[in-house]
């Protein structure tokens, strides 16, 4: 349940009156989500997403979230813009929170997407990163690969009572990656959490992109690669589907391109993804009481991906 911060019906109002939206007809808090409060709010005129930052999303980082939503969405992609209210603010504060008012976008997301799904999927990504080629804004990854080591280290040994000796494999894991990263790739404005849950679908459809709250600049086929590792396997990081992963590769090359220096890093780059949402997983699996609101995601399906692509070297050639 992904719902934090309770809004009162009457801040939620008085926060409405500052746009020109109509009334409030009413407002529901959406269970999908782990970062974030989000409610649907409906009005006598129109249907939004109201989220309220939690603590992960850095107050300071949402003029980059919103001014790349706006840029996207300006290029006439399927993202969302943030309202702006009558004095042309998109970031408010509710509940001692800051807060935007989303464009509401219809799809769904897709628990086990088909090889049609992915290669529309992959054709979207493509789309933004063509869409970010004027985009002057920059943010500095903050879960890099240079916070990963840190991160393995604030974890530290208690993550083998998640695994037995999952320490040691992942940062023996990640002292290949850290050797074999690539520098010299292009980099741009990436979505860098482009799982299936953050693309809305209907049908074959892409009709949604949103969730854009680690975009960051980095490596652009990083993005493909962390696409590659939430797309092709199951939810427990187990029978990988070629056609779903070809697919994404293809819709990708097929809209901007995926050049042979960029292809033939895929296998390190999706190694740093499978690591860096292993270590997000696994900090917050120790960190989070086993009986909080906040849904806790496995970090063992993300050392199975590790696993598949530490034994599947040529995946992607
Ligand atoms: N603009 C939008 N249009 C429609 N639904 C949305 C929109 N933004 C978010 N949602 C819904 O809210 C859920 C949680 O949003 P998300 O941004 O993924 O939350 P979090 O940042 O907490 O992970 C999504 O799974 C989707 O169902
Ligand atoms: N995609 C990440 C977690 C981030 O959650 P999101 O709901 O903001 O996409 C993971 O699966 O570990």
């Amino acid at each position: 349940m992904a719902v934090y911060t309770q809004v009162s019906a009457e801040a939620l109002a008085a926060f409405l009156s500052r746009y020109d939206v109509g009334d409030l007809v009413s407002a529901k808090g959406i269970a999908e989500g782990v970062e974030n409060s989000n409610y649907l709010v409906d009005t006598t005129r129109d249907r939004f997403i109201l989220t309220l930052y939690e603590k992960r999303v850095a107050a300071g980082d949402l003029p980059f979230f919103m001014a790349l939503l706006d840029h996207l969405a300006g290029k006439g992609l399927p993202v969302p813009p943030a309202v702006k209210d009558r004095d042309d603010r998109e970031i408010q504060q509710l509940e001692g929170r800051p807060a935007c008012l989303i464009r509401f976008l219809p799809g769904v997301s897709l628990s086990q997407p088909t090889p049609a799904q992915a290669l529309a999927a992959g054709c979207a990504l493509g789309g933004v990163h063509a869409a970010v080629a004027d985009f002057e804004p920059t943010r500095a990854n903050s879960m890099g690969i240079a916070q990963w080591r840190p991160l393995l280290e604030r974890c530290g040994r208690d993550m083998d009572a998640i695994r037995t000796g999952l320490f040691d494999r992942v940062a023996a894991a990640l002292d290949a990656v850290e050797r074999d990263w690539p520098r010299d790739l292009p980099v741009g404005a990436i979505h860098a959490d482009l799982f299936p849950d953050n693309v809305l679908m209907l049908g074959d459809e892409v009709t949604g992109l949103i969730d854009f709250y680690f975009a960051c600049t980095d490596i652009r086929a990083y993005d493909v690669a962390v696409m590659h590792t939430s797309w092709t396997f199951n939810a427990r990081g187990l029978n990988p589907s070629a056609g779903v992963g070809a697919a994404l590769l293809d819709g990708y090359d097929r809209s901007f391109g995926l050049s042979a220096a960029e292809r033939a890093a895929l296998p390190v780059l999706a190694r740093g993804a499978c690591i860096r949402f292993l270590l997000s997983r696994a900090w917050d699996w120790l960190n989070t009481p086993a009986d909080a609101l906040v849904m806790r995601k496995d970090p063992l399906a993300y050392l199975a991906r590790l696993d598949w692509y530490v034994a599947n070297e040529r995946a992607f050639a």
